[in-house]
């Protein structure tokens, strides 16, 4: 079983015990259901480059970026970095984060929230717009195109937007549904870990002109980003780069400063 295989069979388990614990009928209870969901699209085209920071206190490939990091700190200083949005990881077994996290982060900051997890399930949906997500991830590696078309329609139901990632060009072909919003090209291999920005180089042409481009993983600089908005992209989403600093807030605004 590689990584991906490993993650998406705890994910199944996890999500058949929620699913005992809070019925999909508790979850359309709360408070955030019914909310408005702030458009991450709209953010990334107002300011370029757009960055999206990511909360993650550690991953399979690095398991200690940052594993102390406070949820409500780093979110508050994305914020006034500039940054566009936020991804926060609610995977607790491989990523260290939780649904917490993202709750907090939505009494925290006013940016439009990417509930970063591996969905495998209509349920993690809705619980990521109860949650208070404004956007969710469909990663193509892991799903069949009818489950992306199927996810992705309830998640439009819900107002939520729909960032499909994808590493190679049949994920792309086999995935372009109008339910779509955001595609992001994953410079890492989920699989291998391997890390090369070429992904995004490659695959950016094509992309077809109404999904905005994002360019995720292995960020590190600033020329980077001014590289990748030659192909196209839009959006950045960078984690470890900051994360693993001491102030990943202050380690955001900086890199934000030098490019708007
Ligand atoms: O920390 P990085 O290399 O800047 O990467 C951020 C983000 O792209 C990465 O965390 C990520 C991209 N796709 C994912 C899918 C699941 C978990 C995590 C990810």
């Amino acid at each position: 079983m590689n990584i991906l295989e490993k993650i998406a069979a705890h994910k199944k388990q996890e999500v058949a015990i929620s699913k005992e614990e809070v019925p999909v009928e508790s979850l359309e209870l709360l408070p955030h259901y019914h909310r408005k969901c702030l458009s991450l699209r709209e953010n990334l085209q107002k300011v370029q480059p757009g960055i999206i920071t990511e909360f993650k206190r550690r991953s399979p490939s690095h398991p200690e970026i940052n594993l102390t990091a406070d949820v409500e700190k780093i979110t508050a200083a994305y914020e006034a970095a500039g940054a566009s949005g936020i991804s926060v990881l609610t995977d607790e077994e491989f990523f260290g984060g939780s649904l917490d996290d993202l709750a907090l982060a939505r009494e925290t900051v006013k940016l439009p929230l990417l509930r970063k997890d591996f969905v495998v399930d209509e349920y993690q949906i809705i619980e990521a717009k109860a949650m208070g997500a404004d956007v969710i991830l469909l990663i193509a590696a892991m799903l069949k195109p009818s489950e992306i078309r199927q996810f992705s329609a309830l998640a439009k139901k819900l107002g939520l937007e729909v960032l499909l990632e994808v590493h190679n060009e049949e994920e792309l072909k086999n995935n372009l549904f109008d339910t779509v919003d955001l595609i992001g090209v994953n410079n890492r291999n989920l699989k291998t870990f391997e890390v090369d920005l070429q992904f995004s180089k490659d695959l950016a042409e094509k992309i077809p002109g109404e999904y905005l481009k994002v360019s995720e993983s292995g960020i590190s600089d600033t020329a980077a980003i001014r590289e990748l908005q030659k192909y196209g992209f839009q959006g950045f989403l960078i984690g470890g780069n900051f994360m693993k600093t001491e102030d990943p807030g202050k380690s955001a605004a900086e890199f934000i400063k030098e490019l708007i």
